[in-house]
């Protein structure tokens, strides 16, 4: 299988509508080159452009949808096609993940679970999702999680007890924090026993660098691709069966030991 991860640059001298255009021939181009494409988090808007958040938000099968279910289809690529502030009519803002089939059909949608920003930002202009989301493809089943959420080690563990086997994190990983980024993924990697496919932003939006350095990591915690940087398409072949062997070979995943009991208290 070979995936494309499109870093794609955040940058504020370029309109969410050209960004938008600019990104689906992007897509497009990787036509006969990638199985998957995967797309960062709301990079229409920039993950720290809070005040963009309201005035670009969009409904589901708006905008950004359109196009990349086209983007999609014309490039006959299962498209990860990053988050969007997602307007739900009845309810607040959401972090919402699109997957798009070869044909264009959604395939799932993923509301951000865990909101970044503690008191400000994202965590209080958005709602939280609730619900874990996989993504069944020809021989591998996507997890599918959103930039801070690679810090909740747990919600990674239920994707993999839902069957994921390939783990797709869409981000706007700050530079700041980019050695974290890079040790998480890894650790994701190793304790799942499966492939991480981390995509950042690259650019500087209100003020705060993004990381690029987006990642591909294999079942056994090796680095198998790394970007610089700048905007960049990082293009990785991968062996999905990697995670069945590895995992049988060195079955700790089998070792889990859950309900303990609370501590007593001696
Ligand atoms: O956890 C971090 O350091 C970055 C998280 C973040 O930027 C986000 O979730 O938008």
């Amino acid at each position: 299988m070979r995936a494309s991860l499109i870093q794609i640059a955040v940058d504020e001298g370029e309109s969410a509508e050209a960004r938008r255009r600019r990104t689906a021939s992007l897509v497009r181009a990787q036509a006969g080159v990638a199985d998957l494409v995967v797309l960062p988090e709301l990079w229409t808007t920039g993950a720290f452009a809070y005040e963009a958040f309201a005035a670009e938000a969009e409904p589901l099968e708006g905008p950004t949808y359109e196009l990349m279910a086209k983007a999609a289809s014309d490039a006959g690529v299962w498209l990860h096609a990053g988050s969007i502030p997602e307007r739900d009519p009845e309810g607040p803002l959401y972090n919402t993940s699109l997957v798009f089939s070869p044909s264009g059909d959604l395939a799932a949608a993923y509301r951000k679970i865990h909101r970044f920003g503690f008191d400000r930002g994202e965590a209080v202009l958005m709602g939280a999702g609730r619900e874990l989301v996989t993504v069944r493809l020809p021989g591998t089943t996507l997890g599918v999680a959103t930039c801070y959420d690679l810090r909740f080690p747990e919600l990674f563990r239920g994707l993999v007890a839902h069957g994921a086997e390939t783990l797709v994190v869409a981000a706007g990983w700050p530079e700041r924090r980019r050695a974290h980024w890079t040790l998480l993924a890894r650790a994701r990697a190793v304790e799942n026993q499966a492939f991480v496919l981390a995509c950042g932003t690259a650019g500087t939006h209100a003020g705060v660098p993004q990381a690029g350095h987006s990642i591909v990591v294999d079942p056994w915690g090796e680095v198998l691709a790394e970007a610089g940087p700048g905007e960049q398409v990082l293009t990785v072949e991968f062996d999905p069966a990697r995670v069945a062997a590895t995992r049988d070979q060195f079955p700790a995943l089998k070792d889990r030991v859950l309900g303990l009991e609370p501590p007593t208290g001696f």
